[in-house]
C-alpha cells in the first residue's frame, strides 16, 4: 500500500472548530461516580420485577433528579482533553457513546496505547444485550468503530469513518471480560486504514477494518 498520509504535527484544537474543551482533570470525581450509579440504575431498571407502586415511586424520584441535573447543561459536542505526563494530548467527545467518561450509556471502556496501537478491557452488563446472554451485534460494531477511529486519532490522523467492515466470528458474551485492540495498518492520501478485534479468553469473537478519512484542518 502506498503511504502518503502524514500524521498532523499537532492535533487540531477542537476550540478552533467552535467546540467547548473540558480538561480531564476538571471533571468532578462526583460526576464520574454518578455516571457509574446511573449505569447500574439502567441495568436495574432493565431487569427489575418491582411492583407497580414501587415503579411509580422510582419513576417520580428519577424525574425529579432529571429536572435538577438538567438545569445546567453543557454543549452537546464538548470535547475532553487529556494531557499525558509525556506531553501527548488526546481528544475525545466527552459524551462519546462508546468511551465518553460522562455518558452513562457508554460502558467504562478506556483505550490506552499498547503494542503500536490501542488496547482496552470492558465487561458489558445486560443493557448491551442482543440475543439472550450475548452482546448486541450493533454494539460490537460500535465498539470496533470507536477503537478503529481512536487508533487513527492517537496516531495523529483523526478522521471520520468512511467505511466499516465487521466479521462476527463467535458469540460475544455479556458479563464477561472482553479485550478490545486496534491499530493503523496503512495510509493513502487522506485515507487511514485501521483494524481492530474483540477477544474473550484470548479468542477473537469479532474483528473489523475501516477506512477513516482525515478531517480537514480548520480554516
Ligand atoms: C470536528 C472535529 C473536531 C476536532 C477534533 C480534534 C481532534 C480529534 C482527535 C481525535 C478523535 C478521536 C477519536 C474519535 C474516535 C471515534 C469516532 C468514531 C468514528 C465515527 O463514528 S465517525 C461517524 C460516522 N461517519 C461519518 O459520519 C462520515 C460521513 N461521511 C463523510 O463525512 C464523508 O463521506 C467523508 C468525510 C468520510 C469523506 O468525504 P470527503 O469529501 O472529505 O472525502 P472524499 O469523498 O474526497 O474521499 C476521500 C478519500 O476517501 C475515499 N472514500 C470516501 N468514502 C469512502 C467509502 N465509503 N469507502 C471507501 N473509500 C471511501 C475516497 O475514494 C477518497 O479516496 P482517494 O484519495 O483514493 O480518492
Amino acid at each position: 500500500m502506498t503511504v502518503h498520509a502524514e500524521p498532523v504535527a499537532e492535533l487540531p484544537d477542537p476550540a478552533d472548530y467552535g467546540l467547548t474543551v473540558v480538561e480531564a482533570e476538571a471533571l468532578p470525581a462526583e460526576l464520574i461516580a454518578l455516571v457509574d450509579q446511573v449505569r447500574a440504575l439502567a441495568d436495574a431498571v432493565a431487569h427489575t420485577e418491582a411492583d407497580p407502586a414501587e415503579l411509580a415511586e422510582a419513576g417520580a424520584a428519577v424525574a425529579a433528579l432529571t429536572e435538577r441535573l438538567g438545569a445546567t447543561r453543557r454543549m452537546t459536542g464538548a470535547m475532553l482533553r487529556q494531557r499525558h505526563p509525556d506531553g501527548r494530548i488526546e481528544y475525545n467527545t466527552l459524551t462519546n457513546l462508546v468511551s465518553g467518561p460522562v455518558n452513562p450509556t457508554a460502558p467504562p471502556l478506556e483505550l490506552t496505547e499498547a503494542d503500536g496501537g490501542l488496547r482496552g478491557e470492558v465487561t458489558l452488563n445486560g443493557t448491551y444485550q442482543g440475543p439472550p446472554g450475548l452482546v448486541h451485534g450493533g454494539w460490537i460494531a460500535a465498539m470496533l468503530d470507536q477503537a478503529l477511529g481512536a487508533a487513527a486519532g492517537v496516531a495523529g490522523m483523526p478522521g471520520l469513518t468512511a467505511n466499516l467492515t465487521v466479521d462476527y466470528r463467535k458469540p460475544t458474551p455479556l458479563n464477561a471480560p472482553l479485550t478490545v485492540t486496534s491499530r493503523v495498518t496503512g495510509t493513502e492520501r487522506r485515507k487511514v486504514f485501521v483494524s481492530a478485534e474483540i477477544r474473550h479468553n484470548g479468542e477473537i469473537t469479532a474483528e473489523g477494518t475501516a477506512i477513516m478519512v482525515q478531517i480537514a484542518l480548520p480554516g
